[in-house]
């Protein structure tokens, strides 16, 4: 069974840090992924590339009920994203790692539930209202921190992500009004994946990678090449930092996460 599954974001298409790979292909019942399987230290590790090996899905495009739902099907319990962000925070340079703790959602036109009542294309036919209080696991958080204090890695062991639409990047106004609502970093991926993996009750924790200063911070125009050029230059960090993460996950689970659906139901 594969218990563990790192999403990659942008920059992050390959599964580096596994061996003995294989693809498979998973039907859900919001459509097929492809998933890429392999071993690291003996055990089973998911991959999946958040938007396609050749970066060809943008942010508002991915299925995320379907990437969720399959690595689910999988048997994942555990799921470490990263996610390449803008910072609004002077703290939190390029370069930094931020282990995200809160999330602002502003995304308008996604799809956010597996709980659809009568219309769920599933046999879970209820109405769930998910506590979210905290959106990520603090055991994988604790691991993500852990392996980056011992890296020696540039970190945050805590940080506020807003979620935007996209695919545009922001305005002046828009980072502005962020930073006064206490966002720290800014993304385009991290809702609805955060409380889908919630609602299927499985621990989910992302690690932010700044690649720029937000709009109206940076003085330069913001482009996704930089985002991805930088991306590609903290490639081996982002491998060694998932690599000893993954060894500190505990492997039994004591966070809230594996419970989530008590009490959602009004049951
Ligand atoms: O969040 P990930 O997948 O890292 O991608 C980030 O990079 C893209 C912008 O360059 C957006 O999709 C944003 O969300
Ligand atoms: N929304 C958004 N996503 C990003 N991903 C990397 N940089 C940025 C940014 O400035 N804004």
């Amino acid at each position: 069974m594969v218990r563990i599954a790192i999403i990659g974001g942008s920059g992050v298409y390959d599964p580096k840090l596994l061996e003995n790979i294989r693809e498979e292909e998973i039907n859900t019942p919001y459509g097929k992924i492809k998933v890429k399987i392999g071993t690291y230290k003996g055990e089973e590790i998911a991959f999946l590339a958040r938007h396609g090996e050749k970066h060809s899905v943008p942010p508002h495009k991915i299925n995320y009920r379907a990437n969720i739902w399959g690595l689910y099907e999988l048997g994942v319990e555990r799921i470490l994203a990263t996610s390449a962000v803008g910072s609004l925070n002077k703290a939190m340079k390029p370069g930094d790692f931020v282990i995200l703790d809160q999330l602002m959602d502003f995304t308008k036109n996604r799809v956010y539930t597996f709980y659809d009542g009568e219309d769920s294309p599933h046999d879970r036919k209820f109405v769930a209202h998910i506590d979210f209080t905290d959106p990520y696991c603090p055991e994988i958080r604790n691991a993500l921190i852990r392996a980056a204090k011992e890296l020696g890695f540039s970190y945050h062991p805590k940080g506020t992500y807003a979620c935007m639409e996209g695919p545009r990047f922001e305005t002046r106004a828009e980072i502005r009004a962020l930073r006064i609502l206490g966002a720290d970093v800014v993304g385009m991926t991290q809702c609805p994946e955060a409380i889908l993996a919630r609602e299927l009750e499985m621990c989910y924790s992302s690690v932010a990678i700044v690649t720029n200063f937000a709009a109206g911070i940076s003085s330069q125009k913001l482009t996704h090449t930089e985002v991805v050029e930088l991306m590609a230059k903290k490639s081996e960090e982002i491998k060694y930092l998932l690599m000893k993460a993954i060894e500190y996950i505990p492997k039994e689970r004591r966070c809230m996460c594996k419970d989530a659906l008590k009490g959602a139901t009004g049951d």
